[in-house]
């Protein structure tokens, strides 16, 4: 065929475009929206409040744009590597790496006494621990981002793993078994069928971030984060990690070369026990007695349970809304729930640090968040 023919079955795909029939945005869905709609329309301990959420929508969008909110300000934070620093391959494995052990780090010990891991002089709690400790490892010579490591039981025990994740005080980092179970789980998965190599991962969702999320839930039980919700047959995909993962490469990449995604604002806002508490401090969704009680006096909340897929999904779907919202605010506006997310989990962690809660995180104990 000429250069001037034109391939007739773009031309046919062009014109079914230029018909309306065919969404060029088509492709793997992860169904997590769909699952946290049907949930919300079947809740009956969270209510979300649209006016809270219109309301909510212009601030966010105001703040956000005062801070220039971008994919850039993942490498912002101070303690992220940046790909310069590690390289592209290394920059992949350490991403990896994290979002395979980004959970539950919360504790109910005082600030000075809960799990804190000292690096670079300063003192780290939460999600930016589990940075600081993967850095320090790196630093120490430990191969912690590395599968083969993660398969090595001689190597990688779970004394080593006690060293890596070393705190400054008497509390022990969460779930450490479980983290070495992760580890293990995804070495051996990586070592089957990717080549030991995350990046391979990327490379099999050819170029789609909903493909990616699927990817990994069907090929590693610990990204496998779905539950069944009133009995209904079809589990529900919350897809936590999985879905914060390829975000976490989207903006690290800054939208290139492991990071480029054509359907990244597919995916939607990361439902930890941090986003929900922002959104009900802010009004946007609201508990029912009971379980408002049960989330003020700090009752542990089984994974898994009604009303912790209740408060994970309906997070889901208010910040689903409040996007909707702010897009129809400002049409032109570029932001998906990924930007909408990181802003809302920065800004609870500066409240959180100005001692400005209002109202505490639930508390689930559990690998998915
Ligand atoms: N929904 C959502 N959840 C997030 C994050 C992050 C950090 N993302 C960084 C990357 C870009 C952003 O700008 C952030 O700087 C951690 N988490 C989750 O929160 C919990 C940790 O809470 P705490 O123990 O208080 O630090 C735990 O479940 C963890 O998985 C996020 O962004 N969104």
């Amino acid at each position: 065929m000429s250069d001037d023919e034109a391939d007739p079955e773009l031309l046919a795909l062009l014109r079914q475009h230029l018909q309306g029939k065919l969404t060029l945005h088509d492709g793997p869905e992860t169904g997590v929206l769909q699952g946290a709609e049907y949930v919300y329309d079947n809740a009956i301990d969270v209510a979300i409040d649209m006016r809270a959420c219109k309301n909510a929508a212009a601030v966010i969008y105001a703040q956000m744009q005062q801070k220039g909110y971008s994919p850039a300000t993942w490498a912002a934070h101070e303690l992220h590597p940046s790909r310069a620093e590690l390289g592209d391959d290394a920059m992949v494995a350490f991403v990896f790496t994290m979002d395979l052990l980004n959970f539950s780090f919360w504790s109910e010990l005082p600030e000075a006494e809960r799990f804190t891991i000292e690096y670079r002089g300063r003192r780290w709690t939460g999600y930016w621990s589990l940075v600081a400790a993967l850095r320090r490892a790196l630093d120490e010579g430990i191969p912690i981002t590395d599968s083969h490591f993660w398969q090595d039981e001689e190597e990688c025990t779970l004394d080593v793993l006690r060293h890596v994740f070393r705190s400054c005080t008497n509390e022990e980092m969460p779930l450490l078994a479980e983290r070495l179970a992760c580890l293990r789980e995804a070495g051996q998965v990586l070592y089957e069928k990717y080549e030991c190599h995350p990046a391979n991962l990327i490379d099999e969702a050819n170029g789609s971030a909903a493909a990616l999320v699927n990817l990994l839930a069907r090929d590693f039980k610990c990204f496998r984060d779905e539950h069944v919700f009133e009995g209904r047959r079809k589990p529900i995909r919350i897809l936590k990690r999985a879905q914060i993962l390829a975000a976490d490469l989207w903006a690290c990449f800054e939208g290139e070369g492991y990071g480029d995604f054509w359907d990244i604002d597919k995916l939607t806002m990361f439902a930890d026990y941090r986003v929900p508490q922002i959104l009900n401090s802010m009004g946007c969704i609201s508990y029912s007695p009971p379980l408002s009680t049960a989330i003020r006096t700090k009752r542990d909340i089984p994974s898994g349970s009604n009303w912790e897929m209740q408060l994970r999904a309906c997070s889901i779907w208010c910040v689903e809304l409040i996007r909707r919202e702010i897009v129809k605010q400002n049409p032109d506006c570029r932001l998906n729930a990924i930007l909408i997310d990181f802003f809302l989990y920065d800004t609870i962690k500066e409240m959180e640090a100005a001692g400005q809660e209002t109202v505490p995180h639930h508390r689930t104990r559990s690998i998915w968040y």
